[in-house]
């Protein structure tokens, strides 16, 4: 089992690369499988576990794939895909399995889900997905534990999401993309990873507008070309190296980062004391005044992302006086709180809201990621703790950081990954 040994006390000063984005290299990858002809090239591509699970379940299908680590370069070539299920033991490991299935309807005319993965974050419904499909005219065979869907040929229909869903909308995008007529997607998501989608799907010959404004048309092609795409930076791992500088009183230049994309992120921080700056495509964060409280409510895009507050939490740990935290998105991500109270934190949760009331010293000790933002958000702790904090199931923050361990330290952040002798 991989944990994490992060030693605090090291205010975190220097240069931090960001990586490319998960949750646009993801659906990406799935969107790559849609051409039947040539090789896709994709570039930035973190490398992280959830990317390698993605490259076993394309080759899986039967897509042939060269993950180029050193040069963050990914190879598809999907012309043939010879297999529609998604095997449990590769897409349970990883919620982006979910983004093969509109590629596997058109090429294969099915797609068997024998089970989606990802952060346990409470439920985590694919309700929309499947009744998109289904107004696109597939049948949906849910039975117990494998889902069917099938479809000989989809066409385009008036579709709508009860939530703006981040993956669902860039499935019912790849669906709508080689069905035949027009679909308009109503209440879609406005994440800047669907728009880097949306992006990469237009190069590859798709017609689709209004992306960003929550009403997508996508009118129908015939096929898609392979083309190459560089992934957007990651905003969540931008989020999470500002944060370090934040709760360590440090200093970080961010390469890769896109300041507009952190959004309300970026004015809470500065709330709370952060300073932020942009020297040409440099973005400083800098913190060397108290942390001051604060109140953050999650929220699809551009609201506050619920991936970073879990980091968030463990900043507000070092803040004088209470914060105010409502997570609006996900109804299982307050895990985190048990884990910083063992480290000294006063947090209490009622339901889908905390009270952090600080400032308290963090010390530390023993702790569980339960999910890849808890895990992120305990490493910020232990670089703000008195002593060593330990952080296991490390494989969680490799799902989602690329090399962080090295990453941190090249700020001078005590963090070592270590395969821990016993299970
Ligand atoms: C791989 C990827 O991109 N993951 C991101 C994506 O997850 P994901 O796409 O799974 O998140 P969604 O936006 O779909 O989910 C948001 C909420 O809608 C609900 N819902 C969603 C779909 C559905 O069919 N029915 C339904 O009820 C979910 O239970 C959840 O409460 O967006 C989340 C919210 O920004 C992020 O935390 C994840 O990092
Ligand atoms: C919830 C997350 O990821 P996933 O949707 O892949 O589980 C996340 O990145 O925090």
């Amino acid at each position: 089992m991989v944990r994490y040994r992060v030693r605090g006390g090291n205010a975190l000063r220097g240069t931090a690369f960001i990586q490319g984005a998960k949750n646009a290299v993801l659906p990406m990858i799935g969107a790559a499988l849609l051409a039947a002809e040539g090789r896709t090239v994709l570039r930035n591509v973190p490398i992280i576990e959830d990317v390698r699970r993605a490259v076993e379940l394309a080759e899986a299908v039967g897509a042939k794939v060269e993950l180029h680590e050193t040069e963050q370069t990914l190879v598809i070539d999907a012309s043939r895909l010879t297999n529609p299920v998604l095997p449990a033991e590769i897409a349970r490991r990883f919620r982006g399995s979910v983004l093969f299935v509109p590629a596997l309807l058109h090429r294969l005319g099915e797609a068997v889900i024998e089970g989606v993965g990802g952060c346990n974050l409470g439920s985590r419904n694919l309700d929309f997905h499947y009744l998109g499909y289904k107004r696109l005219g597939a049948v949906v065979d849910e039975g117990e534990s494998v889902i069917h869907v099938k479809a000989a040929g989809l066409t385009g229909a008036p579709l709508y999401l009860d939530t703006p869903s981040h993956t669902g909308t860039e499935n019912l995008i790849m669906a709508a993309a080689l069905a035949k007529g027009t679909t308009v997607i109503e209440n879609a998501a406005l994440e800047p990873e669907v728009l880097d989608v949306i992006d990469m799907l237009t190069k590859m010959g798709a017609r689709i507008s209004g992306g960003g404004t929550g009403f997508i048309t996508v009118e129908g092609v015939d096929e898609l070309t392979a083309v190459e795409h560089r992934v957007m930076p990651d905003r969540l791992d931008a989020g999470v190296f500002a944060m370090a500088a934040a709760i360590t009183g440090g200093e970080v230049n961010l390469v890769g980062a896109s300041l507009p994309h952190l959004g309300v992120v970026r004015w809470k921080l500065e709330q709370m004391g952060v300073e932020f700056s942009t020297d040409g495509a440099v973005l400083n964060v800098r913190r060397d005044r108290p942390l001051r409280p604060i109140n953050v409510i999650t929220d699809t895009y551009p609201g506050f992302a619920t991936d970073l507050q879990s980091p968030i939490m463990t900043v507000a740990c070092l803040a004088d006086g209470a914060s105010y935290i409502h997570e609006r998105i996900f109804d299982g991500r307050f895990a985190l709180a048990g884990e910083l109270n063992k480290m000294g934190a006063n947090i209490e949760i009622e339901g889908s809201r905390a009270v952090v009331h600080g400032a308290t010293p963090l010390t530390g000790t023993e702790v569980t990621a339960h999910d890849l933002r808890s895990g992120i958000a305990l490493v910020l702790a232990g670089l703000a703790a008195d002593g060593e904090t330990v952080v296991s199931p490390g494989y969680l923050i490799d799902r989602g950081h690329h090399d962080l361990a090295a990453r941190m330290k090249a700020l001078g952040g005590d963090v070592v990954r270590e395969i821990s002798p016993t299970t």
